[in-house]
């Protein structure tokens, strides 16, 4: 048998993550997080398809950090580091805030270790920590043994979309996260779980709250819970496209202000 009839069988070698890493090693330069950012658009076009929030939704969060001017961020979902470094450095340089936090929360060990090799390489490591878990253990580990999170100005929603829309959807939980099964399987009210991550983090009158892929694929009980209550969220949609399919896919940001 011959290389070619192999070839649409096997296995690929190496994973795209792990080529990401390597492509942004070679070709971005150190401490320039735009390069990087640049880097990575290139090698989501010309290379794999990258679940990051992409070019097109990120100018959308950074008109929300410029009204919002955070000085302690969270994100949930670091994946491979390009939102946090994206909007970290859109923090710090553009909005000239050089004391912020950004703290990034993220389920997957491999995922969370190129990030944090991407993160050091756009020398923004003291600014941006990594953590590891899932996020709701994560968090009750942080509030109970540190200080780290005394208040949050700011909370980018950005989990796996592959479980959120399909995995609970089949299991008849239309829930934000997977993080929120557990909590989902003891009481059976998917709307509390859909707003734990509101719920449970120490967020100040004026929190701002933007989550990504309300539409694509989407967050049906969420919206219903942020949009449910004008007296205790303002909230706003905001339209854009799904990453790397500008003019194709549609999808958006709900940006909710925590009133009270
Ligand atoms: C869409 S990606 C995040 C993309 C990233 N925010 C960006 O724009 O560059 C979602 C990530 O969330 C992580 N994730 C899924 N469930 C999680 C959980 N319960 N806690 C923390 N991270 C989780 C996944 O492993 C994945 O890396």
């Amino acid at each position: 048998m011959t290389q070619t009839q192999l070839a649409p069988t096997a296995v690929p070698l190496v994973k795209k993550e792990d080529s990401y890493l390597d492509h942004i090693l070679a070709h971005a330069k150190r401490n320039n997080p735009e390069s990087i950012i640049k880097e990575t658009h290139k090698f989501a076009i010309e290379r794999y398809w990258l679940m990051n929030v992409g070019p097109e939704k990120s100018p959308l969060v950074e008109q929300v950090l410029l009204e919002k001017r955070p000085k302690v961020a969270i994100e949930i979902g670091c994946y491979l580091g390009y939102s946090a470094i994206r909007f970290a450095a859109y923090i710090r340089d553009t909005l000239g805030i050089q004391d912020v936090k950004y703290y990034s929360f993220e389920i997957s060990e491999y995922h969370a270790n190129i990030a944090r090799k991407v993160i050091d390489f756009a020398g923004l490591s003291h600014i941006i920590t990594v953590i590891t878990g899932p996020f709701n253990e994560s968090l009750e580990r942080l509030l109970s043994n540190h200080n780290l999170l005394s208040k949050v100005d700011f909370v980018f929603i950005d989990h796996h979309k592959e479980l959120t829309s399909n995995y609970w959807r089949k299991a008849g939980y239309f829930t934000l996260s997977v993080t929120f099964s557990e909590r989902c399987f003891t009481c059976h009210s998917p709307n509390s779980h859909a707003c734990y991550v509101l719920t449970a983090l120490p967020c100040i009158q004026g929190t701002t709250i933007v989550a990504d892929n309300v539409i694509k694929p989407g967050a049906p009980v969420y919206l219903e819970y942020v949009r449910s209550d004008p007296t205790k969220y303002q909230t706003r949609f905001v339209e854009g496209w799904l990453e790397y399919y500008e003019g194709v896919i549609r999808d958006g940001l709900e940006v909710s202000v925590w009133l009270k």
